[in-house]
């Protein structure tokens, strides 16, 4: 059976959501910085936003008017994207429309498991749930559990699949090919190039995070490149 799409998500259907993040201990992690960068990124045409921690999407819900994806970090290692049903249920509080959760098929530090989970937060705050899947099983499993919608989001950071340099397109293409919800890609999209092959491998909407709003990371291509340059 095909299930039907709903509004928020289709708001986002082939366009770009900009990911606005800053790690632990950076100058740019408070949620006025995020805030701007999140209505910097709908000024160029972000359908959407995606933003870590209760603050800074609260603050972000304010002063944009397009959906957003919320999730809330805890530590960088095992699941640590939204990892319980409590944290998730505080993204949806602090006024995401979408929550990002850990979408693997690893135990969960609640107990819970993910259809649990999804269940749950459909049935008590009636949030969209964007599960970040490591895998094409991931994802497959994840959307059979009832996610509104599949990330490409963990691969290359969960064991299962090695990272790729730029997207995941063949777990993108397997995932699109196969499910009847919509499949975003997420992670490492950091070229214009990389962008059309994610559109041309099926994708519903992207995620551009680092290439577009850390810009250590950026300075660091750079910096990298130049240096490598000057080496050869
Ligand atoms: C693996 C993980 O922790 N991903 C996080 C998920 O929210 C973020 O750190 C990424 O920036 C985001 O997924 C966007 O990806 P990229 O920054 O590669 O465009």
């Amino acid at each position: 059976m095909t299930r039907s799409i709903h509004p928020t998500l289709l708001a986002l259907k082939s366009g770009l959501i900009v990911s606005c993040q800053a790690y632990p201990g950076e100058p740019m992690r408070n949620p006025e910085t995020m805030a701007e960068l999140a209505e910097s990124a709908v000024i160029g045409g972000a359908v959407g936003i995606r933003a870590q921690g209760p603050g800074d999407i609260a603050l972000i819900h304010e002063r944009v008017r397009v959906p957003q994806i919320g999730l809330w970090k805890v530590g960088a290692s095992g699941v640590f994207i939204t990892p319980t049903f409590e944290h998730a249920r505080r993204v949806a509080e602090a006024g995401a429309e979408i929550v990002a959760i850990d979408g693997t098929r690893r135990p969960r530090p609640d107990g819970l498991t993910l259809r649990e989970t999804i269940n749950r937060l459909h049935g008590e705050t009636g949030v969209l749930v964007m599960a970040d899947a490591g895998s094409p099983a991931d994802g497959l499993a994840a959307a059979d559990d009832g996610a509104d919608c599949v990330g490409t989001t963990l691969s290359g950071y969960t064991g299962e699949r090695t990272a790729t340099d730029g997207p995941d397109l063949d777990m993108l293409a397997q995932l699109a090919g196969a499910l009847d919800v919509p499949v975003i890609a997420e992670g490492r999209i950091h070229t214009l190039q990389h962008a059309r092959d994610c559109v041309s491998a099926g994708a519903f909407a992207l995620v551009v995070g680092t290439a577009i709003t850390h810009s250590a990371s950026i300075t660091r291509w750079f910096d990298g490149a130049i240096r490598g340059a000057t080496a050869s």
